[in-house]
C-alpha cells in the first residue's frame, strides 16, 4: 500500500525538550496523503520523545466511514512507512494509538451531526483546528464549529497551502477566517519554513560576519533556489490539475525561502520583526507584467520518460485529457532594493525529475581583472565563490573556493569544495519539518508561520504572471521524465551566462 521505508541510522533526539501541555488537535482530511503521510508521523516521534503528552487527543475526521479502530489501524500502517525503523518501537506506537480518535463528519456540511466532535473535546484545553483539506471548505468550517460553539479562548487555527488561487480568494479566506479567529490565533503553515536548514538561513547570514559582509550585489551575482522532485501528481491529480506547479510551490515555499534569503536583518527574532523584514522583500519584488512574463518565465509539462530505469507516462497520458497545468515552473526575479539591485534570483519546481533536491545556491562575483585582486596574479583566472545550501536531502553546505592546484609547479588554480553534512557532523537527527510546526501551534509561536500580509503580497507578485499564462503569452514546453526540466529554463539563464547548479561544484 505504501511505498518502501527508507532505513535510518539511529541518530540523537533533540535535547532541549519542553513538553506542552494536554492538547485537543483535531485534524480535518485525516484519511488524507498528507496526514497519513506527514503529521500522523510527526506527532509520533514528538510523542516518542516526550514532548506529547499521553493525554494529548489527535482527534481524525474526514468523510470516509471509519471506525476509531480502522483509523489507528491507518495511522499504524502510516508509521510502518514513513518512520524511520531505528525510531519505529511497536511498544511506543501502540502507547500513541491511545492518542487517535476519528470522527466521520462532511465538514462542509452545516447540519450534519457534530456531537461526536464535540464529545471529545475537553473545555480549557488548547484545541488546534487544523484545516488539511482544500482551501475552499476553510470559512465554512470555522463558521460550522463557530455555531457549534466549538472555537474556545484557548482555540488555534493552521491553514494548508496554498491559501486560495489568487490574490481575490486569499482575500475572502482571509477575511472569512479572521471572522472567528483573531490574526494571532491563525497559523498559516508553510512546511518549508518547518525545514531545519531554511531556518538555519538566518544563522548562515547573520551569525557569520564573512557572510553577512558578502550578502549583496556588490558580491553575488545571482542566487538560485530550486525544488525539484522525483514524483509525478500520482493520486493527488485531481488537486493538482486546479493548481499547478506556481501556485503548489512558487507562491509559497520558494516565495518564502527568497524572502529569508534576500531580508534585511530583522530587529530581533520576534515573529512580527521577522515577518516585517520577509514581507519587505516581497514588496520589492519587480513585478512581472506584459512582455516580462514571456521573458522571465518558463512554463513546462513532462512527457513519457524513465524515472530511475522505470518508464513512466507523461502528465496528460496520466490525467486522460487535454490540460494547461505546468508540472514545472522557472522565473526569474529581481528585488528593487539597493541590496539586490541587479542580482537574478532563479526560481524553479518541478515534478518527475531526475532528483529529489531542494537547495539554494549562491554565486558570489569573482574578482575582476584591474581590481587589486586574485584576478590577474595567476595564471589561470578564479572562479567564483558557490555556496550551496542543500535544504534537503543531506541537509548540508557545500562552499566552492579557488586552491593552488597541487598538479601544478607553478601557481594555476582549481576549485576545491568544503562538504559539510550537518547530520554527520552533529550527530543529530534533523526531524521532519511538521514535528515543530505541529507543536508551535500548541504552544501559540507564530514565527514559522506566514502572516496574512506576506501571504497576500505573494499572490499579489503571482498573480500577474498567471495572467500571462492564461493569455498563452508563454508557450508550454515539455521535458522528459526523469530529466533536468525543459531546454528552455536553460534558456532563461543563459540569456545572462549562466547556468544551473548541477551538483558539480
Ligand atoms: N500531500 C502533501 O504532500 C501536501 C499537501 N498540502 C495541502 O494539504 C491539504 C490536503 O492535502 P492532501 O492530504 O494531499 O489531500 P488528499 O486529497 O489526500 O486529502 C484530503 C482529505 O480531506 C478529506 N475531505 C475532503 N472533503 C471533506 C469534507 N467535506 N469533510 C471532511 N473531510 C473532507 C478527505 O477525506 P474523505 O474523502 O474521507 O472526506 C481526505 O482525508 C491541501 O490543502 C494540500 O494543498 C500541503 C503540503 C503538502
Ligand atoms: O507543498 C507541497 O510540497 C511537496 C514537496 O514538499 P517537500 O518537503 O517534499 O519538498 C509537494 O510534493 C507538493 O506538491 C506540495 O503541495
Amino acid at each position: 500500500m505504501w511505498p518502501e521505508r527508507p532505513v535510518y541510522e539511529r541518530l540523537k533526539d533533540m535535547s532541549d525538550i519542553t513538553p506542552v501541555k494536554p492538547f485537543d488537535y483535531v485534524i480535518f482530511g485525516a484519511s488524507g496523503d498528507l496526514t497519513m503521510r506527514k503529521l500522523l508521523p510527526a506527532f509520533y516521534h514528538r510523542f516518542r520523545t516526550g514532548e506529547v503528552p499521553g493525554t494529548a487527543r489527535i482527534i481524525g475526521v474526514a468523510r470516509s466511514a471509519l471506525e476509531r479502530s480502522a483509523f489507528q489501524q491507518r495511522t499504524r500502517e502510516a508509521l510502518e512507512s514513513f518512520v524511520g525503523d531505528a525510531y519505529h518501537d511497536p511498544e511506543t506506537v501502540t502507547q500513541f494509538l491511545e492518542l487517535v480518535h476519528y470522527v466521520s463528519l462532511d465538514a462542509a456540511d452545516e447540519t450534519a451531526d457534530w456531537s461526536g466532535l464535540s464529545a471529545l473535546l475537553e473545555d480549557g484545553r488548547v484545541r488546534v483546528f487544523y484545516f488539511a483539506t482544500a482551501p475552499k471548505l476553510y470559512r465554512k468550517v470555522c463558521a460550522t464549529l463557530d455555531a457549534r460553539g466549538l472555537i474556545t479562548p484557548e482555540s488555534r487555527v493552521v491553514l494548508e497551502k496554498p491559501i486560495g488561487i489568487d490574490l481575490r480568494t486569499a482575500q475572502d479566506i482571509n477575511e472569512g477566517v479572521g471572522r472567528f479567529f483573531s490574526e494571532e490565533n491563525i497559523f498559516r503553515i508553510d512546511h518549508y519554513l518547518g525545514k531545519e536548514t531554511v531556518q538555519g538561513v538566518m544563522a548562515l547570514r547573520f551569525a557569520n560576519p564573512v557572510l553577512e559582509n558578502a550578502w549583496s550585489a556588490e558580491h553575488i551575482s545571482s542566487v538560485q533556489i530550486t525544488a525539484a522532485e522525483v514524483v509525478g501528481v500520482e493520486k493527488r491529480a485531481a488537486y493538482y490539475d486546479t493548481t499547478g506547479a506556481l501556485r503548489d510551490m512558487v507562491q509559497n515555499h520558494l516565495l518564502q525561502v527568497l524572502s529569508l534569503v534576500a531580508m534585511e536583518r530583522p530587529a530581533s527574532l520576534d515573529a512580527d520583526a521577522v515577518r516585517d523584514a520577509k514581507v519587505a522583500v516581497l514588496h520589492a519584488l519587480r513585478p512581472l507584467t506584459g512582455a516580462a512574463v514571456g521573458e522571465n518565465t518558463v512554463r513546462a509539462q513532462y512527457q513519457a520518460g524513465e524515472v530511475k530505469g522505470e518508464a513512466v507516462p507523461g502528465y496528460l497520458d496520466e490525467l486522460g485529457h487535454a490540460s494547461t497545468t505546468e508540472t514545472y515552473a522557472a522565473v526569474q526575479a529581481e528585488i528593487d532594493t539597493p541590496r539586490w539591485k541587479g542580482v537574478p534570483f532563479y526560481l524553479r519546481t518541478g515534478k518527475r525529475l531526475a532528483e529529489k533536491v531542494s537547495e539554494i545556491v549562491i554565486t558570489f562575483r569573482p574578482p575582476e581583472a584591474g581590481r587589486s585582486s586574485g584576478a590577474d596574479l595567476f595564471p589561470s583566472p578564479p572562479r567564483a565563490n558557490l555556496l550551496v545550501i542543500r535544504v534537503q536531502p543531506d541537509e548540508g553546505v557545500t562552499w566552492r573556493f579557488n586552491a593552488k592546484d597541487p598538479a601544478d609547479d607553478g601557481f594555476d588554480l582549481r576549485c576545491a569544495t568544503m562538504d559539510v553534512h550537518f547530520e554527520r557532523q552533529f550527530r543529530q537527527r534533523y526531524p521532519d519539518a511538521y514535528e515543530r510546526l505541529l507543536l508551535d501551534a500548541v504552544r501559540g509561536n507564530p514565527i514559522l508561520f506566514i502572516r496574512r500580509d506576506e501571504v497576500e503580497a505573494a499572490w499579489r507578485w503571482i498573480e500577474p504572471i498567471l495572467e500571462g499564462w492564461g493569455r498563452q503569452d508563454v508557450p508550454m514546453c515539455g521535458y522528459p521524465a526523469g530529466g533536468h526540466g525543459p531546454k528552455e529554463a536553460d534558456d532563461l539563464l543563459a540569456r545572462h551566462g549562466d547556468a544551473w547548479y548541477s551538483g558539480a561544484a
